[in-house]
């Protein structure tokens, strides 16, 4: 199958308050695409655990990052009319948005390893961070949020930011399929426009998912080690 024809999925990723609802909802409504909130599919125990201040660990975002991917898998696979502009001479390709903090590689690799085969959807991650401090003020700014400001620190040392150094392409923890973007000195704006040309760009020159790493992602390596 021509690879501009795939559904894309785009993982939307980071600690809390990055700015990951915000780009995801600017690139679903710029480019007419779905959009699946991760937020929306935590069980309720971990929105309550998260709202009382308490980290959720390995095992309770397990089934929940599973959930993200089948939801995103679904939504990616719908016909949708994404505009010229993003597929070029290729339309018709489908494509979803998702925001999924996905903080740590094994989670990024859980989520690779739950497409269905790896040749029928392309999946891309952009991971949005910034520093403690900047994401404490966003937090404080926002309201009417479960993620409170104590729990900004969990999140900070929780996050591996993924590693895609080009000079680091043979080190075995490079991932070619992420994109990072340090949004402390941008603005909202800013960031929405690097994200957006970043999707168009991925969507217009998508060949292959070979970057895509699922190794070390089943229940077992998973479960190795907690936060
Ligand atoms: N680049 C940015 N600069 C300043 N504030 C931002 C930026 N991106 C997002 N925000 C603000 O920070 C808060 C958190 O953004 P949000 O999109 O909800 O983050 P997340 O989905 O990652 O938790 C919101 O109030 C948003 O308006
Ligand atoms: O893995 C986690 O610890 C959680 O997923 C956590 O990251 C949370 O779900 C969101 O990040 C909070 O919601 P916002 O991202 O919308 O702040």
């Amino acid at each position: 199958m021509d690879p501009h024809q795939l559904p894309h999925i785009f993982i939307i990723a980071g600690p809390s308050a990055t700015g990951k609802s915000t780009v995801a909802r600017a690139i679903a409504e710029s480019f007419g695409i779905s959009m699946v909130e991760g937020d929306d599919l935590h069980p309720q125990e971990n929105i309550d655990k998260m709202s009382e201040g308490h980290p959720l660990t390995d095992e309770d975002r397990w089934d929940w990052l599973k959930a993200v991917a089948s939801v995103s898998v679904e939504r990616a696979s719908l016909p949708t009319s994404p505009p010229s502009e993003l597929c070029g001479e290729h339309p018709g390709s489908p494509a979803c948005i998702t925001t999924c903090s996905a903080l740590k590689r094994k989670y990024r690799n859980l989520l690779r390893s739950q497409l269905p085969e790896l040749e029928t959807a392309v999946l891309r991650f952009l991971f949005l961070t910034a520093s403690e401090e900047e994401l404490l003020r966003r937090i404080e700014e926002r309201d009417n949020h479960f993620m409170k400001k104590g729990m900004v620190r969990s999140q900070i040392v929780t996050a591996e930011v993924p590693n895609t150094s080009e000079q680091d392409e043979n080190c075995e923890d490079v991932e070619k399929d992420c994109t990072v973007i340090w949004t402390d000195n941008l603005s909202q704006d800013e960031v929405v426009e690097q994200a957006l040309e970043i999707v168009k760009q991925l969507m217009l020159s998508s060949t292959s998912n070979e970057c895509l790493d699922g190794e070390g992602a089943g229940d077992e390596a998973f479960a190795e080690d907690e936060n």
